[in-house]
């Protein structure tokens, strides 16, 4: 059993090794031709696996994207050919919270806003969008929630502002819709010169979603045009990794796609792959996460009784700021390169890798995600 693996899934040797050869290749630059003999193939967002990558080989049985966005898979085409497909819905959902969370956290700070005094508009509500909702919320801040699919759903408790209402009314606005071209509701320039004309002159704007989903141009013109600035934050960008450098100067957090790049964030993405391989292929599940995960650099802390709101960002710094990626990125972008950056990612752990022990830990730190101390 051959499987092919990009070199950049961490854990993969030791999930899979039992159940075949893991042979890893750089998944930006993979060819046909490498792929020939693949019994199973995994792939990150950055290889694009479609009939012209797998025409060649006769053999593959499965694919898999430790990722949530699945726009790089031509899903149909594997179909036809009864190649099985498996992604890691929500793997990451939780550092890519984290992210925008330390994200309002640093603008708040830098431009001195209080968050409870502003809206905050989250587009596209589901794993990683309702997530974000249910910390907002603990944290006591005002959220507007858009998502069309939903509302047609017509689920009793999600409320839905349509997108341009959410435009003219958020203070901060959240992308976390999937990259898509095509149905009712395409996100593709979602944000593009007409949608930013709609936004108030200094609505925030963060995207961690695909890059595609602002028109990058338009925010480019956009936020030369105007004397006034608005704040904002870009994980992802259209055309990675050749980003439009114009707009580094005018942007206040610039990362290199890693909003979803936790240690745990990456290793559940492989995880979900393994126990799917495991069940397509009739094998028993050998490894668990736990055992494999790393011990976290800060494993304990001590909450006290004067612990309150005002505590909880630098409490989150502990294990994340997303200024250190924004200055990695700023460094190394031109000299490294963008795929680079990602490759060389420093460790970052999840909030739930830090245990809490007091007499009472407030219920927003577990609605977070920090754990309880056993
Ligand atoms: N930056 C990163 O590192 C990173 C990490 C993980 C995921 N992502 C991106 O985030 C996206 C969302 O992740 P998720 O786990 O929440 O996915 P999900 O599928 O659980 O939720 C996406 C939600 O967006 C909604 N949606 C679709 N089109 C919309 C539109 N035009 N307007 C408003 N809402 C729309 C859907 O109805 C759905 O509820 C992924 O598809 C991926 O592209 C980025
Ligand atoms: O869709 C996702 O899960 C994320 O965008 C993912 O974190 C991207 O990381 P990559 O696969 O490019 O390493």
């Amino acid at each position: 059993m051959k499987i092919y693996a990009d070199e950049n899934m961490p854990l993969v040797q030791a999930f899979f090794q039992h159940l075949g050869e893991v042979v890893l290749f750089d998944g930006r630059k993979v060819t046909a031709t490498e792929l020939a003999d693949a019994d199973i193939l995994l792939v990150r967002s950055v290889t694009t696996v479609n009939a012209s990558l797998l025409d060649t080989n006769t053999k593959l049985r499965f694919v898999g994207t430790a990722t949530i966005g699945t726009e790089h898979v031509d899903q149909a085409y594997l179909a036809s050919r009864n190649i099985a497909f498996a992604s890691a819905p929500g793997c990451n959902a939780q550092s890519v919270v984290e992210y925008v969370l330390s994200s309002l956290w640093y603008l708040a700070e830098h431009y001195q806003w209080q968050l409870s005094d502003k809206t905050i508009g989250v587009v596209g509500v589901g794993n990683i969008g309702s997530l974000l909702v249910r910390c907002l919320t603990a944290l006591g801040l005002k959220v507007l929630q858009c998502d069309p699919l939903r509302h047609e759903e017509a689920e009793s408790n999600f409320f839905h502002t349509d997108f341009n209402s959410l435009c003219q009314q958020a203070d901060i606005i959240s992308f976390h819709t999937p990259l898509t071209q095509e149905g009712k509701w395409p996100s593709r320039h979602l944000l593009n010169a007409r949608s930013l004309a709609r936004l108030k002159p200094d609505c925030a704007i963060i995207n961690a979603s695909r890059g595609g989903v602002i028109d990058n141009a338009a925010l480019l013109d956009d936020l030369t045009a105007k004397a006034q600035r608005r704040a904002v934050v870009l994980d992802v960008w259209e055309n990675e990794p050749d980003v439009l450098s114009a707009l580094l100067p005018y942007v206040d957090i610039a990362t290199a796609h890693i909003a979803g790049h936790s240690v745990e964030g990456k290793a559940r993405g492989t995880q979900m792959l393994y126990q799917r391989c495991c069940e397509l292929l009739g094998q028993p599940v050998q490894w668990q996460l736990q055992q494999l995960l790393a011990q976290p650099a800060m494993e304990k802390l001590q909450i006290s009784a004067n612990f309150g709101l005002p505590d909880v960002q630098n409490l989150a710094r502990l294990l994340y700021d997303v200024r250190r990626d924004d200055a990695i990125f700023r460094h190394a972008l031109s000299v490294k390169g963008f795929d680079w950056i990602r490759k060389t990612y420093p460790p970052r752990r999840e909030f739930s890798s830090l245990q809490l022990s007091g007499k009472v830990i407030p219920d927003y730190l577990l609605q977070l995600g920090f754990s309880l101390a056993q």
